[in-house]
């Protein structure tokens, strides 16, 4: 595997500090050291630098959209650039607006891509559906082709295309999904695998079915954006909107492994770790180990040596 790292150390999709400390914790941990050490070639590209936004005033219910529209944009061109120097890309946030910006720059390189988004929540608000305004609870309908028409327009936002088409996206670990969002995803008939579904397929069985769903036509490059917080609390509590009721250690590890064994991972993001909202170090050390150890599931890491 020939990896590119991009850093992207980024808040402004959401309201708490610390999340923009992300990329370089999970560097400490070890990660370029420990994806060598499993044979992996890897080129640390660093960090995005983000541009200071001044008077990023709210947008009807929009919060810090220049910021995040800025942000994103330089995001898509370092993608771009990891993508196009041939590497699989991970990208490490920061919250999940960096989505946006993640995917665009993938599907530069790639265009028809698949979207495999492990998470607690659906992120997919629009600007209007949204009861918060963060727009880590939205960056997914922003690149959709079929909610094209419900994006207003937002500053920073026009170079945005969408690049995504509903019946590519696969979602696993739901359990905290806002009414408008159910209803998005009930109108594109989007597939979902909630953690009702995870305790009643299995693991194995969502993996083997999400695989057949993306691969069923033409076998498109996978884009995993990977939320730290689809993981229980008890394992990654170090994170802004933590949900009960998660997935396991092994049954996170377990998606990264049989993603990486199709041979079709393209791009992965790994973002929400926020050492602020560790209550203790071992909270916090507990978040990003996983995060590390996840990511390197994606790379041929297997737990039977
Ligand atoms: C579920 N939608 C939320 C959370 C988005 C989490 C973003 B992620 O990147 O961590 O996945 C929350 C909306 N609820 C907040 C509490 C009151 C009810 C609405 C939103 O703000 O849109
Ligand atoms: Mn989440
Ligand atoms: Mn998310
Ligand atoms: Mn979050």
């Amino acid at each position: 595997h020939s990896v590119g790292i991009i850093g992207a150390p980024f808040s402004k999709g959401q309201p708490r500090d610390g999340v923009e400390k992300g990329p370089d914790l999970i560097r400490s941990a070890g990660l370029v050291e420990k994806l060598r050490a499993q044979g992996c070639a890897v080129k640390d590209y660093g960090n995005v630098t983000f541009e200071e936004v001044a008077n990023d005033e709210p947008i009807g219910n929009v919060k810090r959209p220049r910021a995040v529209g800025s942000a994103n944009q330089r995001l898509s061109a370092a993608v771009h650039a990891v993508k196009n120097d041939g590497h699989t890309c991970v990208m490490l946030g920061g919250d999940h607006s960096l989505a946006i910006g993640s995917i665009q720059g993938h599907a530069a390189a790639k265009k028809d891509l698949s979207v495999v988004w492990v998470d607690a929540h659906a992120d997919i608000n629009t600007p209007l559906t949204s009861p918060t305004g963060n727009i880590h609870g939205q960056p997914m309908s922003y690149l959709i082709h079929e909610l094209h028409s419900k994006i207003p327009v937002l500053p920073n936002f026009s170079w945005i295309k969408p690049c995504v088409s509903a019946k590519d996206i696969v979602y696993i670990g739901l359990r905290d999904v806002d009414p408008e969002e159910h209803h998005i995803l009930m109108l594109l008939g989007i597939k979902g695998y909630s953690m009702t579904e995870v305790d009643r397929l299995g693991i194995s069985k969502v993996m083997e079915e999400t695989c057949d769903y993306i691969f069923s036509k033409v076998k498109k490059p996978i884009h995993l954006s990977y939320d730290i917080d689809a993981l229980d609390p008890s394992i990654s509590p170090a994170t802004g909107t933590p949900v009960v009721g998660g997935l396991t250690y092994r049954e996170g590890i377990y998606i990264t492994e049989h993603i990486c064994q199709t041979g079709m991972l393209s791009a992965v993001d790994m973002v929400e770790v926020n050492p602020k909202r560790g209550k203790t170090e071992d909270e916090i050390s507990s978040t990003v180990n996983t995060a590390v150890d996840l990511i390197r599931g994606c790379f041929g890491k297997l737990r039977e040596g």
